[in-house]
């Protein structure tokens, strides 16, 4: 395990929920007495919690044939606030300021939500406040969702450049099998020549989760791919955060990968996060994807799809509809169309700013 100093943690709702549905204000006190000794050796820490959901179905009842969204928004909308005011109530016992955050997955995609979001956390950490963050699951319905606030804690682990990513949930890592099967053997470290481990992983979640262990598998392997260690632990272990103080916890821990460029990293997340397209013709694909460092310029540009602004994620497709990549736009979209085809112009996509998939 390396040396950690920025860390998202990630608390899965059912590390948070004992088996009857009620909170477990046992485990919450215990994980936030963990989290300030790790503040207070020095560590900058960002909380991602789930358990809204959670919180309010075990205070609102609703009627059983309520629509499932109006249940879940009206369960997030009243539990927000008991879990928001329980870390304040425990948290505040030890002096430790907390800030509240809910975001959703548009304000990854919008380059200013993007980056007030990331000055606000940045601020916050500065202040010595601990930024509490989670979806805000009242607006965010169906294609609007993260997957699982596992891809909202691998997303601001890129976004703040954390060096750690640690996912709490109900069991000790990922399994050979599921783990309640005997034989099932924790894997220990996962690194980028190994096997394909989520074959392993069956589709069975805890019962208060969203995503499970596969989503979990994908968001951590991400991370880990661009430079960040990620640990997938069991939070309901008393003692987890402290033994990873000391480096020594039972969990799946994932190799980090040496990555160059930190502005690549941002964009090799993007890829759902785009806000416009680009199709790009066979030369300007040739010279793109030669060893040779090319920025994309608007001359080899057959077509633009969509309003962005400077600094938006830009989807970069060849002739024939395949993704090539992602790239950061210089100008507006009204600005490439003008220059669209044209010799001689500026790159829309400065080469620092460009990632390319490796297999589409
Ligand atoms: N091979 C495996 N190893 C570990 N867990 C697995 C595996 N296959 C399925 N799972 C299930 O994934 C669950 C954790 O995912 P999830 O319910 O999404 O947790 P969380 O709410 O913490 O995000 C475990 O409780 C376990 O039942
Ligand atoms: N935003 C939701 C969390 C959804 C979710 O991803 O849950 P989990 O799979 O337990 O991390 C809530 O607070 O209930």
């Amino acid at each position: 395990m390396l040396e950690s100093k920025v860390v998202v943690i990630k608390i899965g709702s059912n590390v948070l929920t004992q088996s009857n549905g009620l909170p477990d204000l046992v485990r919450m006190q215990h994980l936030v007495n963990q989290i300030h000794g790790l503040i207070s050796a020095g560590k900058k820490i960002v909380l991602v919690s789930s358990g809204a959901v959670a919180f309010g179905r075990q205070s609102i009842t609703l009627p059983e044939k309520l629509n499932p969204v109006f249940k879940k928004q009206i369960w997030a909308a009243t539990g927000q606030i008991r879990l928001i005011n329980q870390y304040q109530q425990f948290f505040e016992t030890l002096n430790q300021p907390v800030a509240q955050i809910l975001v959703t997955k548009e304000d990854f995609r919008d380059r200013k939500h993007f980056l007030n979001m990331k000055n606000c956390i940045e601020a916050l950490l500065q202040q010595g406040i601990l930024p509490i963050i989670n979806e805000n699951d009242t607006v965010t319905i169906t294609e609007l969702m993260f997957t699982d606030n596992d891809e909202l804690a691998s997303l601001t682990a890129a976004m703040i450049n954390a060096d750690t990513l640690i996912l709490l949930t109900n069991v000790d890592g990922i399994f050979t099998g599921n783990p309640s099967e005997p034989g099932s053997e924790l894997i220990d470290k996962v690194s980028s020549g190994m096997p394909e481990v989520s074959n392993y992983i069956s589709a069975t979640k805890s019962s208060f989760g969203r995503g499970g262990m596969l989503t979990k598998y994908a968001m951590a392997k991400k991370s880990a791919d661009l430079g960040i260690q990620v640990i997938i632990a069991n939070g309901k272990r008393d003692g987890i955060l402290d033994e990873f103080a000391q480096k020594k916890l039972r969990c799946t821990w994932f190799e980090p990968q040496k990555v160059k460029h930190a502005a690549k990293k941002w964009l090799a997340h993007g890829a759902q996060y785009y806000k416009g397209e680009l199709v790009i013709n066979e030369g300007a694909k040739a010279s793109l994807t030669t060893s040779v460092i090319r920025s994309l310029l608007p001359v080899g540009i057959t077509k633009i799809e969509g309003e962005f602004s400077k600094g938006d994620i830009l989807l970069i497709r060849d002739e024939s509809g395949n993704k090539i990549g992602l790239g950061r736009a210089e100008y507006t979209s009204k600005l490439a169309m003008e220059r669209m085809g044209q010799k001689n112009q500026k790159a829309l996509i400065h080469y620092d700013y460009l990632y390319l998939f490796d297999h589409e």
